[in-house]
């Protein structure tokens, strides 16, 4: 069994592509003593994979520059060309596990993104860094080195993407970034599937949701993502907001609303008649340690003919909300949705 011996030890290396976005794993700062003032994107992934050379132990590593931008200007355009090309890898029998390095800042919503789409059980990681490669203790170098190792092993199959941040194998759907200046800034509320430590992979809990093999996505099916966005809530909100977004043309708006995705008098209105108008209306909930929106609690769901986000905080609501209306546009459908994803 080769999942017990060591990484060097193994017979057959597996071969892991790396496909490269940007972010600050990729990152590069003026002096050693930057660890949060950088610029992200600036390092090819030829040179992210010369600086670890110990992946050569654990994979037959090979890279593709797929983008070079900082996270937080990704695309719908660039989610696309990067699920076409990750399930195009997924196809290739030569391929044994796909990592992609990417800016934090996104790297949650690409990773469900991708959790919902690829039609393959082979192991998707994706990974980032907190600090650059040029800083004191980066932490680019190990995250990578423990993804090609979650990647390459054949026991990560069929769990859904993964995620290797500060030693923790987390679930792409789960996972989100809690804070930005620490390198622990990874976490699920529902706790991480894993650790991976010296390259081995310790299991303890696997995803509940659909995913991957057993979604009814499937990437190679969708041209184009609809516009859905997010409306933050707070004290004192009023509607200009929601009303701009689905002026501008939002299918979808979803409110991060307050803790059980709350909505104010004030703006109670304005989201029935959108959704009157044809807008879904998605509640979930901005707050920071994970919110679980209940359907009818706080508002009445079923009479006004609204969706809760159930766990899905609001910018991974937004993910499944465009996945999800490149189906169907019925309402009770996209709820089917939201419970089971
Ligand atoms: N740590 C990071 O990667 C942050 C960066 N702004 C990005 O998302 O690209």
């Amino acid at each position: 069994d080769t999942a017990e011996q060591p990484p060097q030890q193994k017979s057959k290396l597996a071969n892991v592509v790396i496909l490269a976005t940007g972010g600050t794993i990729a990152g590069a700062g003026a002096s050693t003593a930057n660890s949060a003032t950088y610029q992200a994107a600036k390092v090819g992934v030829d040179k992210l994979i010369a600086g670890v050379p110990e992946l050569a132990t654990l994979a037959n590593v090979r890279g593709e520059q797929v983008l070079q931008i900082a996270s937080e200007s990704i695309t719908n355009e660039n989610l696309l060309q990067l699920g076409k090309r990750v399930a195009e890898l997924a196809d290739s029998p030569d391929v044994d596990g796909i990592v992609i390095t990417h800016g934090t800042d996104t790297l949650e919503e690409t990773a469900y993104f991708l959790n919902l789409v690829e039609k393959t059980e082979k192991p998707i990681v994706v990974v980032g860094s907190m600090r650059p490669g040029t800083a004191m203790s980066a932490d680019g170098m190990l995250n990578l080195y423990n993804a090609v190792a979650v990647a390459s092993n054949p026991e990560s199959k069929g769990k859904g993407v993964l995620v290797t941040m500060n030693d923790e194998i987390q679930s792409g759907r789960d996972v989100s970034k809690m804070i930005n200046i620490k390198t622990e800034a990874f976490k699920s509320p529902w706790g991480a599937l894993g650790m991976v430590v010296e390259g081995k992979s310790y299991w303890f809990r696997l995803p509940a949701k659909r995913h991957t093999q057993n979604s009814e996505f499937d990437i190679r099916q969708i041209s184009s993502l609809p516009q859905v966005d997010i409306a933050y809530a707070y004290g004192n909100v009023n509607d200009t907001a929601y009303k701009a977004l689905a002026q501008s043309g939002a299918k979808a708006i979803i409110h991060a609303g307050t803790g059980n995705g709350s909505v104010s008098s004030k703006v109670v209105p304005a989201l029935q008649a959108l959704r009157k108008d044809g807008v879904q209306i998605i509640r979930s909930s901005h707050v920071n340690a994970g919110g679980f929106v209940l359907r009818n609690a706080e508002q009445p769901d079923d009479k006004y003919d609204w969706v809760v986000a159930h766990d899905l905080n609001p910018q991974k609501a937004r993910i499944l909300a465009m996945v999800g209306l490149t189906k169907t546009n019925d309402s009770k459908e996209l709820q089917r949705m939201f419970w089971e994803y």
